[in-house]
């Protein structure tokens, strides 16, 4: 059995097969209604819009998935459905003058083609399923372009980076420093393997000595070469003992994005990469699907969730409003056509709600007439997307409207210096952790962590290194504890972490592990050369049921930890605390 998780061409076979495994059932119920709708007139104005309904959403989720047979028999249906209920309705006007194709509905005989669609529809079906159905849909589905949805990189912070440089004595403490942060590094000491390297595996970024045996400007010449060759830019900069102008001219002209000349300032290098490889919003848009259908709901959500987008279903428009308020998306994508209520419905319904006021709505139909689309717009919705719709073109579509928001939303509820959450939504998004934790009964722990003496850190160096150094733990703790997990800047040189899923102890070892790297990182200020400490609380729900226990019970164990020397770790649990190995030191200057 193979280990590696589903392709997007495997999870869309299976919705496929899915929806072609339920169609029979949904035929067969949908065939009897039409016989009771004939029995009576009342029973056929009631049950209308059911079959309206029912041909509609086949043809929009049939093509989507690529069924075009049965989404041009949806479509006839739904044709043949809306010319009759036409002429049934006095207030519409004769169009026979206006429409040259028009068929007067008194020689559609309904009775007889719509039994003959659900016939022609169950062949389709059974075709679907036989042997030389299935091996057309494989084909069709191999054909189906998703080139350009992006991939789900963003959902990782650790970064491959490639160095390249031939004087190996001088980069030991760069490596180190790179790996502190979580990033994978590969060093090259010759611009042949690095790049042979990049053509099997391209890296994130590279940094990049300019001179080699092999010429003057042989590392910056190999980036030309390779950006050629792949069409593509490499996020580069360059490392280099000479800071004349042919050497800059030379890692311009390779397109590098920074130049440093040694000796080496690992972590004004490291922040460079940083900044180089992480994207300027970070965090995944989050989208709110909203279809009766579940296949096509769960078509539309795989390809967002492609490209790296986090998706949540719904498939009443009922538990749309409290999906809203849990999920908090950045964009809404609706269904026209629904039961129990229309998107237009529902989309005036969440309008007039102050909270959602300036939240993105994107229409999903295969309403194709620009009428009807004129006037579900009216309910103030940013855009119309047609069914089907190709991955790029959903991709874009939602990407172009959330992003806006979700930057807005990034500024209230970021620290502007560090990126991290703030006080407040730090307190909101544990709250709703734990709301959630008593539901599901999960466990999370909470760590306080404090920069050790940085009163001194700031008189000592000024507040722009102390600042440098509250902006590396900040880098330090995204890059090395989990996406999933809430990490804020509670205020000054104090960061609250909530580790989701885990053991108190497994909290304290992970911070643990975090202090021991931090300790080694080395800062500059003027000519002077300095490290850092912190010391951390550590508490654990369910003991702690709630996020100001947890907050208390934290700083408890900080306060012990800053007592028994700073540098440590201390778990305040049901059983006493217990400590790390404590550090030496707080400030230690080099
Ligand atoms: N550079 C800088 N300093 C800050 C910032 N926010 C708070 N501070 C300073 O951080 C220092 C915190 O000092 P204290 O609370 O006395 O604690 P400490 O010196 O770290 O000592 P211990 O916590 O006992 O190890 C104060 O001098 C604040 O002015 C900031 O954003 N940047």
């Amino acid at each position: 059995m193979s280990s590696t998780a589903p392709t997007l061409h495997e999870k869309l076979n299976q919705l496929r097969q899915r929806f072609i495994e339920q169609l029979p059932a949904r035929l067969q119920k949908t065939a009897t209604k039409w016989q009771q709708s004939r029995l009576s007139a009342e029973a056929e104005s009631r049950l209308a819009p059911d079959f309206h309904r029912f041909f509609h959403s086949l043809k929009g989720t049939g093509r989507s998935l690529g069924f075009e047979r049965i989404a041009m028999l949806a479509d006839q249906g739904e044709e043949l459905l809306k010319a009759t209920s036409a002429s049934a309705d006095p207030a519409s006007a004769d169009p026979a003058s206006a429409d040259p194709a028009f068929i007067d509905p008194a020689f559609i005989d309904i009775d007889s083609l719509i039994p003959q669609l659900f016939q022609q529809l169950n062949e389709e079906i059974a075709y679907l399923q036989s042997q030389n159905g299935q091996q057309a849909v494989l084909a069709s589905l191999n054909s189906t372009e998703f080139s350009s949805v992006a991939p789900t990189a963003r959902s990782k912070r650790q970064r491959l980076i490639y160095l390249c440089d031939d004087e190996t004595d001088q980069v030991g403490q760069l490596l180190h420093h790179l790996r502190c942060f979580g990033h994978e590094v590969v060093h090259f000491e010759d611009t042949e393997s690095f790049f042979n390297a990049v053509i099997t595996r391209r890296p994130d970024a590279v940094i990049m000595d300019v001179q080699f045996p092999q010429g003057n400007t042989a590392g910056t010449e190999t980036l030309t070469s390779l950006n050629r060759l792949t069409g593509e830019q490499l996020p580069s900069i360059v490392l280099s003992s000479y800071g004349d102008f042919y050497s800059r001219l030379s890692a311009v002209r390779a397109g590098c994005n920074g130049y440093f000349t040694k000796p080496i300032k690992p972590l004004d290098l490291m922040l460079a990469i940083d900044e180089l490889t992480t994207p300027l919003n970070e965090e995944p848009l989050r989208v709110l699907v909203v279809d009766d259908e579940p296949e096509a709901a769960a078509y539309h959500s795989l390809i967002l969730e492609e490209a790296g987008m986090i998706v949540q279903q719904v498939n009443h428009p009922a538990d749309a409003l409290s999906a809203l308020d849990c999920f908090s998306p950045d964009l809404l994508l609706i269904d026209v056509y629904m039961p129990v209520c229309s998107g237009e419905e529902l989309a005036t319904i969440i309008r007039q709600q102050s909270a959602h006021i300036g939240l993105p709505i994107i229409y999903l139909s295969s309403e194709t007439d620009s009428q009807k689309q004129l006037s579900a717009m009216t309910a103030g919705v940013e855009a119309f997307i047609t069914k089907p719709v190709t991955p790029d073109e959903l991709v874009s579509a939602v990407r172009l409207r959330a992003e806006r928001l979700h930057l807005l939303r990034s500024l209230m509820t970021q620290d502007s210096m560090t990126g991290l959450y703030n006080h407040s939504t730090t307190t909101d998004l544990i709250g709703k952790t734990l709301a959630q934790a008593y539901r599901d009964g999960s466990q999370h722990a909470m760590a306080m962590l404090d920069i050790d003496q940085f009163k001194a850190i700031n008189d000592t160096y000024g507040h722009l290194a102390g600042d440098q150094v509250i902006i590396t733990l900040a880098r330090l703790l995204k890059t090395r504890l989990r996406i999933s997990d809430i990490i804020g800047r509670y205020g000054g040189e104090e960061f609250v972490v909530l580790l989701k899923g885990i053991t108190e102890k497994r909290a304290a070892e992970l911070i643990d592990e975090l202090r021991h790297d931090f300790e080694r990182v080395d800062f500059h200020a003027g000519g002077e050369r300095f490290r850092c400490t912190f010391s951390a609380g550590i508490s654990s729900f369910p003991s702690q049921p709630s996020t100001e226990a947890l907050r208390l019970s934290a700083d408890q164990a900080l306060y012990l930890a800053k007592q028994q020397g700073r540098n440590q770790v201390v778990i305040n649990n049901d059983n006493g605390a217990e400590y790390s190995e404590p550090g030496q030191h707080g400030v230690e200057k080099q």
